[in-house]
């Protein structure tokens, strides 16, 4: 072993898979090299990169696009025209991202791999890109690692065998992931988070140690999940937002938080597990094994019902499922191809056996679903007014598919279960959805639908302080203000009484005027643009892209007109609020 050469794994986690995915490469590469550390992003000193030998970077892609809270300085830093020249370092990047989110898809992995080449690094493999239920795709590119890094070293050893788990092996491997979709969509179950534009903490990165809950990739993995812990909260009440003749069902879900876990911050985000139904398990194994599904083993069914995600579907779920189909359109196809994309948006994983019939046996079908059965939320009311439960914003998911009524879920199962039923969650802290910490700045929330939910614990909390805080201006969509006007009361009165400066509802569905909110950031331009101009802070905020994207552009609009700027000076414009933090999109 030479011992003048060494490696470091740099880890780019927000909510602590990548630090789980390097904490297994870390393990799988000690027993052979014990010249390797594992650095956070958060503690890594960027000079450090000059004398590195080889670096294997683990990142996830966040926000619309962007690194890791942790890894912003690391990313200004070799994104910046000081980065240092790196041609005696090697390496290899990771990815961990979410093909829902298009082209931002794994965007940082390919980012930073780019750049270190371009600053004369020497790539030893090719960067890998997972998906959603990236598991067994980072174990897999690994494994490919390996023998890249014995050649490397010059290691005459075997490659060792992974220490870390394969996925779909075992029934409690649960891995927190998140998933959400407008209700028609079939391939994204349960919608409602994916708060997916949030508001960066211009604090420091505080340990969240003292706030009763674990900081996610800082802390040790507790025995079920990758970065943070779970405990059991009791579903206390539950009550509907919106009218009985409403299209749509939206749920307030309160969740009694055990006494040690009482600690959380407006924007902050929950994960729930859920068990399937045994309705969607049926339609599962009839659909893949016919008449021979009820002689599937009950182990099986069981892990399929309290362990995996098997509604929501993946590009990397149909890529295994070809396998065993190779018939399918999607033979050969790559995760990135649109084709395989566009199915996984709107067809649910059993319709891959309804369309592509193949043999599979149980124990095959099982090893397709590699990620567990959780959901994420934003969490919509504020600790320091309501502290011992948390409050959610729930959209019961239910579409048509192939004539048959699918429901999403976890939302199912949070709008249907007994008051008094456990429910398995963890916090998750969210450092880039956070208030101002000057608490006289101004803050502008524009948002849709049932992302309202971190705003009104931003709204809490700021009723609380109302004296010292700065303005609060509410822009929000929905559809249709007799039957879907949520949180009425609480709005109304926060109106009268000043909390609220201003607040701006688009109905969609109401009389002739179909109002957006990207119209209401048009026509409130001036306003709006006086506000950003005296620091105001702007939170965006759904999980509805297309949408998301039309109030990007009604921004760029709005600046362009009550600035008097061009569409260049108005982005760089947008540019620099976004890297002050005054602006997350
Ligand atoms: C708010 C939010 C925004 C995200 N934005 C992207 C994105 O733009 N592109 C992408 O590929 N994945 C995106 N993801 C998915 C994450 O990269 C993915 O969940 C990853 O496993 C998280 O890893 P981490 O826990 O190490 O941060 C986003 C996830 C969240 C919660």
């Amino acid at each position: 072993m030479q011992e003048t050469r060494h490696i470091t794994i740099l880890s780019a986690s927000e909510t602590g898979n990548s630090r789980g995915v390097a904490e297994d490469l870390l393990a799988t590469v000690q027993p052979l090299f014990s010249n390797v550390r594992l650095v956070d992003s958060i503690d890594y000193e960027c000079e450090d990169f000059a004398e590195e030998d080889i670096l294997i970077m683990v990142t996830s892609t966040q926000g619309e696009g962007e690194p890791p809270f942790e890894a912003e300085d690391l990313y200004d830093f070799i994104m910046g025209k000081d980065a240092p020249k790196l041609s005696s370092m090697s390496f290899a990047v990771l990815g961990l991202g979410d093909s829902a989110y298009g082209e931002s898809y794994n965007l940082m992995a390919r980012q930073f791999d780019a750049r270190y080449e371009q600053l004369g690094a020497r790539r030893i493999l090719k960067h890998g890109e997972c998906d959603f239920d990236y598991e067994l795709a980072a174990q897999q590119w690994i494994h490919e690692l390996m023998p890249v890094l014995q050649k490397e070293l010059r290691l005459s050893q075997g490659t060792p065998q992974s220490k870390s788990k394969i996925p779909a092996d075992a029934a409690d491997d649960a891995e927190v992931t998140e998933a959400s979709a407008p209700a028609q969509d079939p391939s994204q179950p349960d919608a409602q988070q994916r708060t997916a534009t949030a508001m960066h903490d211009s604090s420091p990165v505080k340990p969240n140690a003292q706030r009763g809950i674990t900081q996610a990739g800082t802390t040790k993995k507790n025995a079920k999940s990758n970065g943070f812990q779970e405990f059991q909260a009791i579903l206390e009440a539950r009550s509907m937002l919106t009218s009985s003749t409403s299209e749509k069902q939206v749920y307030s879900i309160r969740l009694r938080l055990p006494s040690m876990e009482t600690a959380f911050l407006p924007g902050d985000m929950v994960t729930v597990q859920y068990p399937n139904s045994s309705k969607t398990v049926e339609r599962l194994l009839k659909n893949a094994f016919a008449d021979k599904a009820s002689q599937v083993d009950a182990r099986i069914v069981d892990i399929l019902q309290s362990s995996k995600d098997i509604s929501r579907n993946t590009p990397a779920l149909i890529e295994r499922y070809t396998q065993y189909a190779p018939e399918s359109p999607f033979a050969g196809l790559q995760t990135d191809n649109q084709v395989l994309r566009d199915y996984a948006q709107t067809h649910p994983p059993y319709a891959l056996f309804q369309d592509f019939p193949a043999q599979i046996t149980p124990d095959q079908m099982l090893a397709l679903f590699t990620s567990s059965n959780r959901r994420l939320y934003s969490i919509s009311n504020a600790a320091s007014v309501s502290s011992g439960y948390i409050e959610l914003t729930v959209t019961k998911v239910q579409f048509g598919f192939r004539n048959e009524h699918i429901v999403g879920e976890c939302t199912n199962y949070l709008t249907s279960a007994p008051l008094g039923t456990p429910i398995t969650i963890s916090i998750l802290a969210n450092k880039r959805f956070r208030l101002p910490e000057q608490q006289s700045s101004d803050i502008i929330m524009v948002g849709l639908g049932s992302a309202i939910a971190p705003y009104r614990a931003f709204l809490q909390e700021r009723a609380l302080h109302a004296g010292e805080s700065g303005r609060n201006w509410l822009i929000v969509g929905n559809r249709n203000p007799e039957q879907d006007y949520l949180y009425r009361d609480e709005l109304e009165r926060y109106l009268e009484q000043g909390v609220l400066e201003s607040l701006d509802i688009a109905w969609s569905r109401y009389g002739d005027v179909r109002e957006h909110v990207q119209n209401v950031v048009l026509h409130q331009a001036r306003k709006l643009y006086e506000w950003l101009e005296s620091g105001a802070y702007l939170y965006i905020c759904g999980h509805d892209h297309a949408a998301i994207a039309s109030i990007e552009q009604s921004l760029t609009r709005a600046v362009m007109l009550s600035g008097r700027l061009t569409r260049d000076e108005a982005e760089s414009y947008i540019a620099e609020l976004q890297r002050t933090n005054h602006i997350q999109q």
